[in-house]
């Protein structure tokens, strides 16, 4: 059996790594793929990779391995809001920056997790209600607004998914802080002002058609809702990335050139993301942001008083074996 084991001590206040096991779908029950993901614990979980000997005989290599939260599929989006995300919360009213990161291979429930549906809200709206409702109570004071901003990078581009997809510019200020010039953000007085907000930039995300599904997400799409005073004065800020399918990094041997370009960068943005946060776990004096737009544009979100989540997503079946294999080699420390 091959063991992992993913926590640090030094950076574990800061960045907590959880993995998420989605339920295995009707059309994968029809097609007898098998679950192969037992999540064992609420810190650990083994992947049952099927193999065969040299005699032929068939085996199961066991990798096992342990992460600071562990979902498995009866899990639902609460639990992993209150697990995973509420955390978080009270850092942005004290001045911090809080980001919650969904990775994982495409139809490994990212978007489920973040934005959920009707009857299963996800993270984004989950937060947003308990940020509404620390605002309302008075106990960080009074006159806070949430200002909320929805964008997305597709091919180390930014596009401003509450203004017709306009194309933003990232810059960095006197103090080093990096802005995003011309963003557009919405004050969100309440909750359905906030769905309101998704349903419209999920309506223009872009999409790309591969072979695999249709829907697959290529670009890393990004909520940002930010508590303000009556002087706007910024308080904290709240990061939430759902980041493109992880399987799309080995597309840079695609044959078609579109393809390639999307792989080559999603494969840039996830190996920078991975050295950030192996930079801040260790506690290392340099962060390589420049690496890549996505750690660039979130720079202020590592330093200082700031809080990270990561949420890997796994499929739990055998055809997702290689796939769920290296979310989870990505997500281990
Ligand atoms: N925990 C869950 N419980 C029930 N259904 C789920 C869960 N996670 C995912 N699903 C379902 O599985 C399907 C794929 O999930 P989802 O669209 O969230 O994947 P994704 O990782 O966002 O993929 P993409 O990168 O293509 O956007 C959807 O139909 C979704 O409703």
């Amino acid at each position: 059996m091959k063991r992992h084991k993913s926590s640090s001590k030094r950076g574990e206040d800061r960045i907590r790594v959880c993995v998420r096991k989605r339920p295995v779908m009707k059309r994968e029950v029809k097609a007898s793929d098998k679950d192969i993901v037992d999540a064992e614990s609420t810190t650990t979980l083994t992947v049952n990779e099927p193999k065969v000997a040299v005699d032929l005989k068939p085996y199961l290599l066991q990798h096992e391995f342990r992460f600071d939260e562990v979902f498995d599929e009866n899990c639902t989006n609460d639990d992993v809001y209150v697990r995973a995300t509420r955390p978080l919360i009270s850092c942005l009213f004290e001045g911090g920056s809080a980001t919650c990161f969904a990775y994982g291979q495409t139809g490994a429930g990212k978007t489920h997790t973040m934005m959920g549906n009707k009857d299963t809200p996800g993270l984004y709206l989950l937060a947003a209600n308990d940020i509404f409702s620390l605002i309302q109570s008075g106990k960080y004071g009074r006159g806070l607004h949430v200002w909320v901003s929805f964008f997305e990078i597709y091919c180390g581009q930014l596009f401003d998914l509450l203004n017709k997809r306009n194309r933003l510019h990232p810059r960095e200020d006197g103090s080093h802080r990096v802005c995003i010039a011309g963003l557009t953000e919405t004050e969100a007085v309440d909750s359905n002002v906030l769905v309101e907000v998704l349903e419209y930039g999920n309506s223009v995300r872009s999409k790309g058609a591969t072979g695999v599904n249709p829907d697959s997400s290529r670009s890393h799409a990004i909520l940002q809702m930010e508590i303000r005073d009556d002087n706007d004065h910024r308080n904290g800020r709240i990061s939430f990335i759902d980041l493109a399918g992880s399987e799309r990094a080995a597309d840079v041997t695609d044959t078609d050139k579109q393809t390639r370009l999307e792989g080559a960068e999603i494969n840039q943005s996830l190996l920078a993301l991975k050295e950030c946060i192996r930079s801040i776990d260790q506690d290392s004096r340099h962060t390589p942001f420049r690496q890549s737009k996505l750690t660039h544009i979130l720079k202020d979100s590592f330093v200082g008083n700031s809080k990270t989540c990561m949420i890997a997503n796994i499929s739990p079946t055998q055809t997702a074996c290689e796939n769920t294999l290296n979310t989870l080699r990505y997500a281990d420390r």
